[in-house]
C-alpha cells in the first residue's frame, strides 16, 4: 500500500470495507441509547483498525484512511479511535525518542495500548501556554509528578479519552529545576491494561452529548499529583536529564507538530464531507420537480430554478478546487516535516502559517456550503436520513477543533504581517508569499480570463495585508502592543482569508496548466475554475472593488457572468459528482442515491421509527390520556 495516493486509498479500503463480514452490514443508529451508539461504533473502529494492521499500512496512511468517505460509513457517529489514530500513534512517531518508539510502538500496534492526545482543558483551549496542569520533575526518584491544581484545570474534550483509552499523550507545564518550561508531551497511563478499572490518582470520564460525533468519545481527566518515570516524558525535541537539567528544543514550538499535521489532515477531509454532500443534492435537484408545470406537461426538475443552480453548482466547483489545494497542502507538509526531522526547521513558520489558514478557511466553506447544499434540499434535507445534517456536524466541529478558526487566522495573519513588514526570515523559494514583497500584479480585470480574476484575488490579499500591516504600526507607536493588535483583528482576520483564498487559487491554476491528459478534461476543469473564481469575487464584492481593482461595472458583469458559467455547468453535474465515485453505501442518504429512487428510501426509513410499531404507541396511553384526565 506504501505508494499509493490518498484517492487509492480511500477507493481501496472503501471497497474492503463494503466487503469486509464486521463492517458491511450497517444498522440504523439514530434510534439507539448513547451507550448502544458508542458500543457499536466502538466495534466498528475496532474492526476497521484491524483490516489497518491487516492491510499492513503505515502510520502515513492510516491519516489517509481517516477519510470521511469510509470513517462516516464505517463510524457513522464518531470514530472513538479517531484522536487515537490521527494524533496519539502520530504524536509518538515525531515526538517520541527511537528509544520511546520501540519501547511503546509494539504496544500500540497489537491493539494493548489504546491512546488520546490530552491537551485542552476546561479553561483553556486556544491559549496553550495558559494550560495548567503541572508535571514536576523530582531528581531523588527520577519520576514527574502529574498534578491538575482545580476543576478548571481538568482535561475536557480529548477523543476517545472518555471510556476508550488506556493512555494519554498529556500537554503539561513542565517544572525542573525549579523552572517553568512551557508545555511539554507526556506518556501517562490512566487505565489499567487488563482491567480497565482508573489508575490511582485518575479521576476520569466521558463529557457528554454534543452537536454531533457523538461516540468520538470525549473525556474528562484530572491528575492528582501520579508519578510518571521520567522516562515517559516525551523526547525527541526537549529532554529532561535524570538530574533534572533540561535540554531545549531546536525549534520552540516543536512539541506544536502534532497539531500542524492535524490541521493539514482535516482540511483535507472536509473536503470529502463536502464532496459527499454535493453528490447528495446534486443528484436531489434532479430528481425533484416542483411549480408550475412547463411546456412538457412536467413540473420543472428544481436545478433549472436559477437560484437553486447558485445554491448546488459552485459548491461542486468548490470541491474541485479545494481538493486540489489541500493535496498540495499536505504533499508540502510531508516534505517540510522530512526537513524537520533532519534539523532544519527553516521552512516550519510558513507551513504553520498555511495550515492554519487552509485549516480554517477550507472548514468555514465547508461548513457553510454543507448547510447551503442541505437547504437546498428543502424540507427532507432536515431529516438525520438525507446525512446532511451529520455532515454539517461534523464540517462545522472542524471549525472549533485542532484551533479555533479565528485564532488560526491570527496566526496566519501574525506571519503574514512580519512578512509584508520585512520584519521576517525573508521567504524561501516558491514560498506563497513572495507576492507581498513584489509589485501588484496589475493584469487587468477581464470577465472570462480565469488569469486575470486570479490577479484580482492576489491584490485583494496584497491590498488587505499591506493595509492592515500599515494600521497595525501605526497604532504600535501610540498604544501598547496588546491593544494595537486587538485594535486590527477583524482586518487581519479578513487578510488571512484573503491570503488563504489567494494560495487555493493559485494552487488549482497551476492544475489547470498541468494538465494534459485530455483537452475534454482541461475544458472541464476551466469551467469548474471560472465558476470558482466568479463565485468568489460575488461573495466579497466590497473587497473587490476596494483592493482587487474591479469597477463596479466589472462587478455587475461578474454577477452576470457567474450566471451563464451555472448554466454552462448544469448540464454536466451528475458527471461531475459522479466522478467523485461515491458508492450509494457510503453516501449513505435517502437522497443521494444513484438511482434517484427518493420517495421509496424515505418510506422505507420512516418504517424504522419505533413510533410506528404499534398502530397505537404505548406512551399515548401513559402521557395524553393521563393527562386528558
Ligand atoms: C485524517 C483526517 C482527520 C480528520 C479528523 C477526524 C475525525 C475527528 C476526530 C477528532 C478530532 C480531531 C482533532 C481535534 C483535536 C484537538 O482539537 S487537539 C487541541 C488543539 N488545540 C489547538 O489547536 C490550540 C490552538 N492554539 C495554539 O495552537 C497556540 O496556542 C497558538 C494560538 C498558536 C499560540 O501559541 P503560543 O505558544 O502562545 O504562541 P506564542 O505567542 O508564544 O508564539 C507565537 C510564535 O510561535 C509560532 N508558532 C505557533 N504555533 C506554531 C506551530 N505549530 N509551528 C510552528 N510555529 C508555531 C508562531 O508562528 C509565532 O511565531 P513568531 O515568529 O513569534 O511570529
Ligand atoms: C468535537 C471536538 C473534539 C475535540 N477533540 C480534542 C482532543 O482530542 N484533544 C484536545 O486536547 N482538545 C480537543 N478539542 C478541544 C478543541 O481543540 C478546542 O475546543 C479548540 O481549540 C478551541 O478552544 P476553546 O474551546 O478554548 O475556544 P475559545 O478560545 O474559548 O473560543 C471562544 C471564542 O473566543 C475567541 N478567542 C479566543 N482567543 C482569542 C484570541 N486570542 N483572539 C481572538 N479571539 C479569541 C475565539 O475566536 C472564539 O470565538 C475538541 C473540541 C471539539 C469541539
Amino acid at each position: 500500500m506504501v505508494s499509493r495516493n490518498r484517492s487509492q486509498v480511500k477507493d481501496h479500503l472503501g471497497s474492503k470495507v463494503l466487503n469486509h463480514p464486521e463492517l458491511r452490514n450497517t444498522k440504523a443508529t439514530e434510534y439507539m441509547s448513547h451507550e448502544e451508539k458508542y458500543r457499536y461504533n466502538l466495534s466498528r473502529a475496532t474492526a476497521m483498525l484491524k483490516l489497518i494492521d491487516e492491510e499492513g499500512m503505515d502510520v502515513n496512511e492510516i491519516s489517509k484512511v481517516m477519510s470521511h468517505t469510509v470513517s462516516g460509513f464505517t463510524t457513522p457517529d464518531g470514530n472513538p479511535l479517531a484522536v487515537h489514530q490521527v494524533m496519539f500513534v502520530p504524536t509518538l512517531m515525531n515526538q517520541a525518542d527511537d528509544d520511546q518508539v520501540s519501547r511503546w510502538l509494539g504496544d500500540v500496534f497489537n491493539g494493548t495500548i489504546v491512546g488520546t492526545y490530552a491537551q485542552t482543558e476546561l479553561s483553556h483551549g486556544t491559549f496553550v501556554r495558559g494550560l495548567r496542569t503541572t508535571a514536576t520533575y523530582d531528581p531523588a526518584s527520577r519520576t514527574f509528578d502529574l498534578h491538575t491544581p482545580d476543576v478548571s484545570a481538568a482535561k475536557w474534550w480529548p477523543g476517545g479519552l472518555g471510556t476508550t483509552a488506556n493512555h494519554a499523550v498529556v500537554m503539561a507545564q513542565l517544572y525542573t529545576d525549579g523552572q517553568p518550561r512551557g508545555i511539554h508531551p507526556f506518556m501517562v497511563a490512566i487505565r489499567d491494561r487488563e482491567t480497565h478499572r482508573p489508575l490511582p490518582g485518575i479521576t476520569v470520564g466521558e463529557i457528554g452529548p454534543k452537536l454531533g460525533q457523538n461516540t468520538l468519545n470525549n473525556g474528562y481527566l484530572l491528575f492528582d499529583h501520579v508519578k510518571v518515570p521520567r522516562e515517559n516524558m516525551l523526547m525527541r525535541n526537549a529532554r529532561v536529564n535524570e538530574d533534572g537539567s533540561y535540554t531545549k528544543p531546536s525549534h520552540q514550538k516543536a512539541s506544536y507538530g502534532t497539531m500542524v499535521f492535524t490541521r493539514v489532515a482535516i482540511a483535507l477531509d472536509t473536503v470529502d464531507a463536502l464532496q459527499i454532500a454535493a453528490t447528495i443534492a446534486a443528484r436531489y435537484s434532479i430528481v425533484r420537480r416542483q411549480g408550475e408545470p412547463r411546456d412538457d406537461g412536467q413540473e420543472p426538475q428544481i436545478i433549472d430554478y436559477q437560484t437553486q443552480q447558485l445554491k448546488v453548482l459552485p459548491h461542486i466547483a468548490a470541491c474541485y478546487v479545494l481538493r486540489a489545494s489541500t493535496a498540495r497542502l499536505w504533499e508540502h507538509h510531508t516534505h517540510v516535516t522530512s526537513e524537520v526531522r533532519g534539523g532544519d526547521t527553516a521552512l516550519l513558520p510558513e507551513l504553520h502559517a498555511t495550515a492554519c489558514c487552509l485549516k480554517a478557511l477550507v472548514t468555514q466553506d465547508c461548513s457553510e456550503a454543507i448547510e447551503a447544499l442541505r437547504l437546498s434540499c428543502g424540507g427532507h434535507g432536515y431529516m438525520t436520513a438525507s446525512r446532511l445534517p451529520a455532515l454539517y456536524a461534523y464540517a462545522t466541529a472542524g471549525a472549533t477543533y485542532e484551533g479555533e478558526n479565528t485564532v488560526l487566522l491570527l496566526q496566519t495573519a501574525r506571519y503574514l504581517v512580519k512578512q509584508a513588514g520585512g520584519s521576517h526570515a525573508p521567504p524561501a523559494a516558491g514560498s506563497a508569499v513572495t507576492y507581498l514583497s513584489r509589485p501588484a500584479d496589475d493584469t487587468p480585470f477581464a470577465v472570462g480570463s480565469p488569469a486575470a480574476y486570479v490577479a484580482a484575488v492576489g491584490r485583494v490579499a496584497r491590498g488587505r495585508v499591506t493595509e492592515v500591516a500599515a494600521a497595525l504600526q501605526a497604532d504600535r507607536q501610540t498604544m501598547p502592543e496588546a491593544d494595537a493588535w486587538n485594535q486590527s483583528l477583524v482586518q487581519l482576520v479578513a487578510a488571512a482569508l484573503a491570503h488563504g483564498r489567494y494560495f487555493v487559487v493559485r494552487e488549482f491554476a497551476e492544475v489547470v496548466s498541468q494538465q494534459s491528459s485530455s483537452r475534454a478534461i482541461q475544458q472541464m476543469l476551466q469551467l469548474l475554475f471560472s465558476v470558482y473564481l466568479a463565485h468568489a469575487v460575488s461573495r466579497a464584492e466590497g473587497d473587490f472593488i476596494t483592493y482587487g481593482g474591479l469597477t463596479p461595472s466589472d462587478i455587475r458583469l461578474n454577477r452576470r457572468h457567474l450566471l451563464r458559467l451555472l448554466a454552462e455547468l448544469r448540464p454536466h453535474m451528475i458527471p461531475l459528482t459522479d466522478a467523485f465515485d461515491l458508492p450509494d453505501r457510503l453516501i449513505n442518504s435517502t437522497l443521494g442515491a444513484w438511482d434517484g429512487d427518493v420517495y421509496r428510501r424515505m418510506f422505507e426509513q420512516a418504517s424504522h421509527s419505533p413510533l410506528n410499531t404499534d398502530e397505537v404507541p404505548a406512551s399515548f396511553h401513559q402521557a395524553m390520556l393521563r393527562s386528558k384526565l
